[in-house]
């Protein structure tokens, strides 16, 4: 085991006086090793930006601190496809090609898979029972199967009805509101949050205002606000943890929250087993959870965790995707206007764009693949974490290393993506072999909501470049005003920067023929959707 994972042992809290006394002895005692371990190490780590024995490299990012993907590009050109760094006395490896993370992180999976430890996101606020963020081991297998069991190929398919229907749904709130264009991203919200909660619970959300929506916005918002580097000392001091619990002064508030969110977790997951018992659930994670519970191995309160997944990873991301579009449709007009081409070659006026249609949509499926890849709204995947020892190529990786795949490095690579920030979605016409999953990550964390958020992209993309233009907004003098591709914000995934919109319903369409279609099938739609509320 690497020296820097090593769990040091607490001097003697009674023969050293108060607790206090103790504590800070074991904290001084800790740093030694762990400096004395940190400098047997540092040379044997893959190459990167200089080490130092107190600080660690924030301060030699050549970018602000708020865009570490830029940096880690910067520094893969220079120190090669694997790099290392440290982030707090955290030593991180960045893997800058798609190969060398398929090598470690899907071929040498067994010991590449964990997530980096979160004191307080954790162990103390999720009791490591939310899936993104679980370690590695039974548990996150058993939570695992219960994803692929319900977001395979063959159950993604079963969702596909939903989000026809939902997607027709949409094209109204959008037809009848285009001149307030400022609600549109509200409607496509309310699309993506009723698809991942039919996953999850089977149960669709007709309003944003929701209890249910409005619940897990708060339960995510404080997680995302206890994420953020700096907010916990013992996230950057993880020696604090060692301090007895009456003693650990941040804990009370992530605990409170931890005793909410499962109250709220547990609900949801009953009003599920009520309507199964009632005989009127329809099929979701939540009853296939609940059907199987003791093949899945996982107790009430761990299902509850588990299938608040899709929720979390799945609404944001999707939403993010869909304004990256948005953002590729304004700034290259002429790739809206190719695939609206194909869409009224296949599809014609006289009816919505269908999953039927897909096979003979290439260009919509090289458009798709070009939105994710230009603008990666994962630029670091999710951060895997090292459960063994590891050497690549002479160098060392310890155990307890977080591991980033560098998915911006990736998608911005030149030599794989000529001009890459240039969109250009003949790129993936004239080579059908250009990579394009590693943008869900990679080896067994690779996303499993990939096929669900494929068919939502696919049918949303169509029927919107079906129906409308996506125009910029003009000022009174008629001027328009465009974004700016690199202004995103947020982290973990991004999305660009707060900018405006107008879908603008195509002139290629008879005003009154397009108004019939949208409105008699998204009442077909009312319809359907009954079912699942
Ligand atoms: C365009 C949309 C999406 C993108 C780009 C995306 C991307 C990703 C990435 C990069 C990861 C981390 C993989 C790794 O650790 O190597 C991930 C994990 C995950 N995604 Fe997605 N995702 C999307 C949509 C969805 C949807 C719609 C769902 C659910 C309905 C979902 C559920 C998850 C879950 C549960 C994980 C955690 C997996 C684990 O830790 O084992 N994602 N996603």
């Amino acid at each position: 085991m690497a020296i820097l994972s090593l769990p040091l042992a607490l001097p003697d809290l009674t023969v050293s006086g108060s607790p206090l006394r103790a504590a800070a002895i074991a904290l001084a005692l800790t740093w030694c090793l762990r400096t004395i371990s940190y400098i047997l190490h540092v040379r044997k780590l893959p190459p990167g930006p200089p080490k130092h024995l107190l600080l660690d490299n924030r301060g030699d990012m050549p970018f602000p601190v708020s865009q570490p993907w830029k940096s880690f590009q910067v520094w893969h050109r220079k120190f090669g496809s694997i790099i290392s760094l440290y982030l707090g006395r955290k030593a991180v490896v960045s893997l800058g090609t798609i190969g060398m993370a398929t090598e470690l992180l899907e071929k040498r999976g067994g010991i590449y898979s964990s997530r980096p430890k979160a004191y307080v996101v954790g162990d103390i606020l999720t009791r490591n029972m939310r899936g993104l963020g679980m370690p590695y081991g039974q548990r996150w297998r058993n939570w695992r199967a219960l994803m692929h069991a319900s977001m395979g190929i063959e159950a993604s398919n079963g969702y596909k009805p939903l989000q026809d229907a939902e997607s027709k749904v949409l094209l109204r709130d959008i037809y009848q509101n285009v001149d307030t264009p400022k609600s549109h991203p509200d409607s496509i919200r309310r699309y993506a949050v009723s698809i991942v909660t039919v996953v999850s619970y089977g149960r669709r959300i007709a309003s944003l205002s929701d209890p249910l929506v409005l619940a897990q916005d708060k339960m995510d918002h404080y997680y995302i606000t206890a994420s953020v580097p700096g907010k916990f000392l013992v996230d950057i001091f993880p020696i604090l943890s060692w301090l007895p619990a009456s003693l650990q002064w941040w804990r009370a508030e992530p605990e409170a929250h931890f005793h909410e969110d499962s109250k709220l977790l547990l609900g949801l997951m009953h009003e599920v087993r009520g309507r199964m018992e009632r005989g009127v659930a329809y099929a979701s994670t939540a009853t296939r959870a609940l059907e199987k519970q003791g093949a899945f191995g996982l107790d009430d309160l761990e299902t509850a965790y588990a299938l608040s997944a899709p929720f979390g990873a799945g609404a944001g991301t999707t939403l993010a995707t869909v304004d990256f579009f948005m953002v590729a449709m304004l700034l290259y007009p002429e790739a809206m206007g190719k695939a609206q081409e194909e869409i009224d070659r296949v599809v014609g006026r006289d009816r919505l764009p269908e999953y039927d249609d897909s096979a003979a949509l290439p260009y919509l499926h090289a458009l798709i693949k070009e939105v994710m890849r230009w603008r990666a709204i994962a630029p670091m995947g999710v951060p895997h974490c090292t459960t063994a020892d590891d050497v690549y190529e002479g160098k060392v990786i310890p155990a307890g290393t977080t591991v980033i795949a560098s998915i911006y490095t990736m998608s911005q690579d030149a030599e794989t993506f000529p001009e890459p920030d240039k969109f250009r979605p003949e790129r993936y016409l004239e080579n059908p072999q250009l990579p394009y999953s590693f943008l869900f990550g990679f080896g067994r964390r690779v996303c499993p909501g990939l096929h669900i958020a494929q068919n939502s992209l696919f049918i949303l993309f169509s029927r919107i470049l079906w129906a409308f233009d996506v125009l910029p907004p003009t000022d009174v003098t008629g001027t328009p005003t465009f974004p700016d591709p690199d202004a995103t914000v947020g982290g973990l995934v991004l999305k660009p920067a707060p900018f405006d919109y107008r879908l603008v319903p195509r002139a290629a369409h008879a005003q009154g023929a397009l108004e019939t279609i949208i409105i008699t099938e998204a009442e077909k739609a009312d319809v359907q959707l009954g079912a699942y509320d």
